[in-house]
């Protein structure tokens, strides 16, 4: 079985979870209160800062130039790519980046990015994967699930978040970690694998409770 369909399968019955979350199903359905969606575009513009740091770690661990590239472009593909997605959506909503920064991340955000970041500083490009890896691939499959819902991608709010997650380039983007994942992990013991899952699981509950900062307006 390939490394990333065990991960998978471990954190299934989280990822669930996620999909069944109200805000999660709030956005399928056009329901979610602007107010939570804004608290969590406030807290994901931040978290997206430290998300490409810990790509930003791939950079400085990589032997392999060409690895090195791939976590480069990565770093490329978050603060040029999908935070556009946060400022056109901040935009809409008069938001600044100033005030953004102005916005104390909540603990349940804070402890997920240092949690990655410790991650990264500890491992190598596979630890930095796996932790990485339950953040783009959830999405892209909340993404997926949400743009099958009828008219939910053409909602005249929540449409433009659901086809960016849904979209041919995030989408190409995580089958690209994922596949990364699958090569980094190659050869690996299975004292190895089980320190892949355990970051892979943990990033995966921290998801869950991100969705639940988001919900509960977690200050
Ligand atoms: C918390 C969180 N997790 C995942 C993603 C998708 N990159 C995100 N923007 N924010």
């Amino acid at each position: 079985m390939k490394t990333t369909q065990r991960l998978y399968e471990a954190a299934h019955p989280i990822w669930e979870q996620c999909h069944a979350h109200p805000f999660v199903r709030g956005i399928g359905d056009g329901s979610l209160d602007l107010e939570k969606f804004q608290w969590f575009l406030l807290q994901d513009y931040l978290y997206l800062f430290d998300y490409a740091r810990v790509f930003a770690y791939g950079v400085v661990k990589a032997r392999d130039p060409e690895l090195m590239r791939t976590f480069s472009a990565n770093v490329d593909a978050i603060l040029g790519g999908e935070m556009k997605v946060h400022r056109a959506y901040m935009a809409r909503l008069g938001i600044t980046e100033e005030q953004v920064f102005a916005v104390q991340p909540a603990l349940s955000n804070l402890s997920y990015t240092h949690y990655m970041l410790s991650c990264a500083a500890a491992g190598g490009p596979a630890e930095i994967i796996a932790a990485i890896l339950s953040c783009s691939w959830s999405y892209a499959e909340i993404g997926q699930r949400l743009a099958a819902i009828p008219g939910a991608a053409d909602h005249p709010f929540y449409g433009e978040w659901i086809r960016s997650y849904a979209g041919e380039d995030y989408q190409k983007t995580n089958d690209a970690l994922v596949e990364l994942m699958d090569q980094l992990a190659e050869g690996c013991t299975e004292a190895e694998y089980r320190r892949l899952e355990e970051i892979f699981v943990n990033c995966s509950r921290y998801e869950l409770g991100f969705w639940e900062m988001a919900w509960t307006l977690e200050r």
